[in-house]
């Protein structure tokens, strides 16, 4: 992987198109920044904010100017309070400056007049920690997620909706059928497919699905949007489940892997590797 130029934002595109864009001009992988504990400690840095900082600016100095995207995990951010979101607030910024697409991974939900507040927060421009996109939970129903999509929509950002979670517990609640047959999960995304169907190109409304879930049956053909995909490394996923689950969904695929590039710090070099490695297995996987 090489230095590759920024994928300049523009007001007239949306985040679809911009995401597309720079999976094919960077390749399909996704970074996550994870700052838990034990990396601080493994990379020589305190658990502190100023270890956090020292954490979050080397990842995005090795890496945001050649990964399509990054995904910060706000929980670790916050976990030190103000100090912590305001760390958060610039790596956002710094990585969406070297090029990088930042989803923040937040995963709000709420009533639909709350949600409103989390979307200006997240995705209104002139907010202090604006992304390009954020992650977001449905348990409330989907509908009450309007506002989030609506704010994406007029500001060329994304949002990525659960569907399919990486962990064990998710089936308990996402298997579950409805009232007409479709499990929760398909109710999903469907309301998602639904909300991208008069998208020109590739709409702003993803679903998160984890590398893990196997061989669910769930249909994603009529989403025309892009699929975050975490749950590789660290949780056991490989690059190679892709193929089978994604099979018809080629250049929307979002590959995330956190810890597993993140535990090769905190030299520059080891992660640049680390993500170069990931990158070639998605490749392999997904073409
Ligand atoms: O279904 C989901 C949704 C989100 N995540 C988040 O992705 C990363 C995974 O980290 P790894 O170190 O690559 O396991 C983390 O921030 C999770 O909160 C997920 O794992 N599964």
């Amino acid at each position: 992987m090489t230095h590759q130029a920024p994928v300049p934002p523009s007001e007239k595109e949306s985040f679809g198109e911009r995401l597309q864009k720079a999976l094919s001009a960077r390749g399909p992988l996704c970074v996550g920044i994870d700052p838990h504990a034990s990396l601080l400690l493994r990379w020589g840095l305190p658990d502190s904010v100023d270890g956090l900082r020292s954490f979050a600016d080397t990842v995005v100095s090795a890496l945001a100017d050649r990964v399509a995207v990054m995904k910060p995990q706000s929980a670790f951010f916050e976990r030190f309070g103000a100090a912590g979101v305001s760390v958060l607030e610039s790596t956002i910024r710094q990585a969406r400056q070297a090029g990088t697409i930042v989803i923040l991974d937040a995963k709000r939900g709420d009533i639909g007049s709350t949600v409103q507040a989390y979307a200006q927060a997240y995705l209104s421009p002139t907010s202090p920690i604006a992304a390009d996109a954020v992650t977001v939970s449905p348990y409330l129903g989907f509908g009450s997620l309007a506002p989030v999509i609506d704010e994406a929509e007029a500001h060329g950002g994304g949002v990525f909706v659960l569907a399919l979670t990486s962990n064990p517990e998710g089936p308990s609640v996402q298997h579950a059928r409805t009232s007409d047959g479709r499990t929760v999960a398909q109710t999903i995304i469907d309301e998602a497919a639904a909300c991208n169907a008069k998208a020109p190109v590739l709409g702003s409304v993803g679903l998160v699905v984890g590398a893990t879930v196997g061989d669910t049956g769930h249909d994603l053909s009529a989403l025309n949007g892009p699929v975050l995909v975490p749950g590789l490394g660290a949780q056991g996923g490989a690059a190679d489940d892709m193929r089978g689950l994604f099979r018809d969904l080629r250049g929307v695929v979002v590959p995330s892997y956190s810890r597993e590039v993140l535990s090769h710090g905190p030299g520059k070099s080891g992660l640049r590797d680390a993500a170069d490695r990931a990158l070639s297995a998605c490749q392999k996987a997904l073409f």
